[in-house]
């Protein structure tokens, strides 16, 4: 049943899959891997579990996302598969977010191509059918918090190092208004005014408390937890299920389905000031000044 797929993929033409490769698995699922996206098939299960791999940070450059929006396309058009499994390849990262090379010293052109490319992750991850759950394992701040948030439960591995959140301010740059949206409907208004504005990564223990995660388990038990996690969405009949997270996400994918170009040419305007390119090259140096 497709009640919420089916939207176009607008991407530019000619964005290589890389070494893409379609096997049979033991259990005679298809595997389909991309150089960046590990999928894992349980066709007895139903359920993929894709992982992501675009080491060192998992950070969500052009070529990254437009694979996984092909992948996360497949998997929603293959009847074998009714839930999916997003987790992290890259040890101690989750993702790093949207890739800061992708909105610094490019064109007006760029920008806008990368940002379509941004929203149809979202839509793709936060009207899919399927059940969605993360098995967030390590640190996810911005897009890559984003990511989670659209998915239908997440578990975080215990580990103070894995802090989760949209810290956009301090890069000083701005959530969009469609990550405010997934937030507030996540953790509450007041909660995430607070947590937009002062760009808060929260650690396991506070994310759990403000509602960002669903559960905190410990590191070696991420998977089982996600797959228990699983079985009890996946006993739910899907038509009831899907008509229900339709209604409850609708209007807020909706928010931006109607104002989508509008919402590019804001991104592409607002990045390509002087002063926010400024900022961001600053923060990327400091980021590799860390290990010096
Ligand atoms: C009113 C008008 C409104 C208009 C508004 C319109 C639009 C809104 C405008 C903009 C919206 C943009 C939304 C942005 C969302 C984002 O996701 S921005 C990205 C935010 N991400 C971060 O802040 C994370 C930064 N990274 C880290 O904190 C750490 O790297 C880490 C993830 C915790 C991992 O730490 P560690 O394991 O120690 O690894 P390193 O820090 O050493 O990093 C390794 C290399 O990776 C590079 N890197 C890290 N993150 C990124 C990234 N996001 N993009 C690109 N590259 C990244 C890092 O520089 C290291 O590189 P080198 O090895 O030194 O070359």
């Amino acid at each position: 049943m497709a009640l919420l797929a089916g939207r176009t993929v607008l991407l530019r033409a000619g964005v290589r899959l890389g070494a893409e490769a379609a096997t049979r698995g033991g259990n005679g699922a298809r595997r389909f891997a991309s150089h960046r996206v590990l999928v894992e098939p349980d066709a007895a299960a139903g359920i993929a579990t894709i992982k992501l791999k675009n080491p060192p940070v998992n950070s969500l450059s052009l070529e990254f996302l437009t694979e996984l929006i092909i992948c996360l396309e497949k998997l929603e058009n293959d009847k074998t598969f009714r839930g999916i499994i997003l987790t992290s390849d890259c040890p101690g990262i989750f993702s790093a977010g949207l890739d800061l090379r992708e909105m610094c010293g490019k064109n007006p052109a760029h920008y806008a191509e990368y940002w379509r490319a941004v929203q149809e992750i979202w839509l793709k991850l936060y009207l899919s059918n399927m059940v969605l759950v993360a098995a967030i394992n390590g640190a996810s701040p911005a897009g890559g918090c984003l990511m989670a948030l659209t998915c239908d439960y997440r578990v975080l591995a215990d580990n103070p190092r894995y802090r989760i959140g949209l810290n956009e301010t301090l890069l000083g740059i701005i959530a969009p208004f469609w990550f405010k949206d997934n937030l507030v409907n996540t953790i509450g208004h007041r909660a995430a005014d607070r947590a937009l504005q002062l760009g808060l990564l929260f650690p396991p223990t506070e994310a759990l408390q403000v509602g960002m995660v669903d559960q905190v388990v410990p590191e070696d038990q991420i998977h089982s937890t996600a797959l228990s996690v699983m079985s009890q969405w996946l006993a739910i009949p899907d038509h009831a299920r899907q008509l229900t997270k339709s209604m409850m996400r609708k209007a807020t994918a909706d928010h931006l389905i109607k104002q989508r170009e509008a919402d590019i040419q804001n991104f592409v305007s607002f990045i390509s000031k002087d002063s926010i390119q400024k900022s961001l090259q600053v923060y990327l140096e400091k980021l590799k000044q860390k290990k010096h």
